[in-house]
């Protein structure tokens, strides 16, 4: 087993989930706050879920454009780690929420082509983690967690200053493709690990961080 990647479990619904992305070996899991979503948790659902993870698994909060309002409910009510802003947030905003509301702040961008890489130069000056994912497809309706992969061969020889994350239709089968190509040392899955939108499959999520671990990947 190689030790080192990092994977986040994002998108859990479901008490069962958390502890199968627990026991399966996962460093993060994701709540999402985003109505639209069939992941959606409302903050006391996502409370109940959160006091459900075992210490040293770090929660985060996905969140799409959100005030200040929703955050406050967020942090005030639900036992969480860091913060994910996966909407338009600028480089300002991700420095105010950080700021704000005290907690590491992890700012996802999206690519597709080659000149949307240069965000992520701007914004691992002032996130604490960026998230490297798939642009949504034009007719989406959701920013994210919609299982695309981008070309991976766009950021193979790129490196930033700030930890990060790969994620964008990974699957069991490819992520130890994704990972030799791009060099990451985390990885993000939501749609790849599911059984059906909002509900994940245990033997899938066992799959996915067992291939994470391919010596290979050393
Ligand atoms: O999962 C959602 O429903 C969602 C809604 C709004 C914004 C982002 C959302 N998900 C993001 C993720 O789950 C991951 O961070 C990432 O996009 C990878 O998702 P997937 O391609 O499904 O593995």
């Amino acid at each position: 087993m190689t030790p080192g990647i990092r994977t986040k479990i994002c998108g859990l619904t479901r008490s069962e989930d958390v502890l199968a992305a627990a026991d399966a070996g996962a460093a993060y899991v994701g709540f999402v706050f985003f109505p639209k979503s069939p992941r959606n948790l409302t903050v006391e659902m996502a409370h109940a879920l959160a006091i459900e993870v075992p210490a040293g698994i770090a929660k985060v909060a996905l969140v799409v454009d959100a005030d200040d309002g929703l955050l406050s409910q967020i942090t005030d009510t639900v036992p969480i780690d860091m913060l994910q802003l996966h909407g338009s947030e600028s480089p300002e905003r991700v420095s105010d929420v950080r700021s704000r509301f005290g907690l590491p702040v992890m700012k996802a961008v999206g690519v597709a082509e080659a000149e949307d890489v240069a965000a992520l130069d701007v914004y691992s000056e002032v996130a604490d983690q960026i998230l490297v994912d798939a642009k949504p497809p034009k007719n989406a309706n959701l920013p994210g967690g919609n299982g695309v992969a981008f070309d991976w061969r766009l950021i193979s020889a790129r490196r930033w200053s700030k930890p990060w994350m790969l994620a964008g239709g990974l699957t069991p089968e490819n992520v130890a493709e994704a990972l030799a190509l791009t060099g990451a040392r985390q990885v993000d899955v939501s749609s790849g690990v599911e059984a059906a939108p909002g509900q994940k499959d245990a033997e899938k999520i066992r799959n996915f961080i067992a291939a994470t671990r391919m010596p290979s990947l050393a």
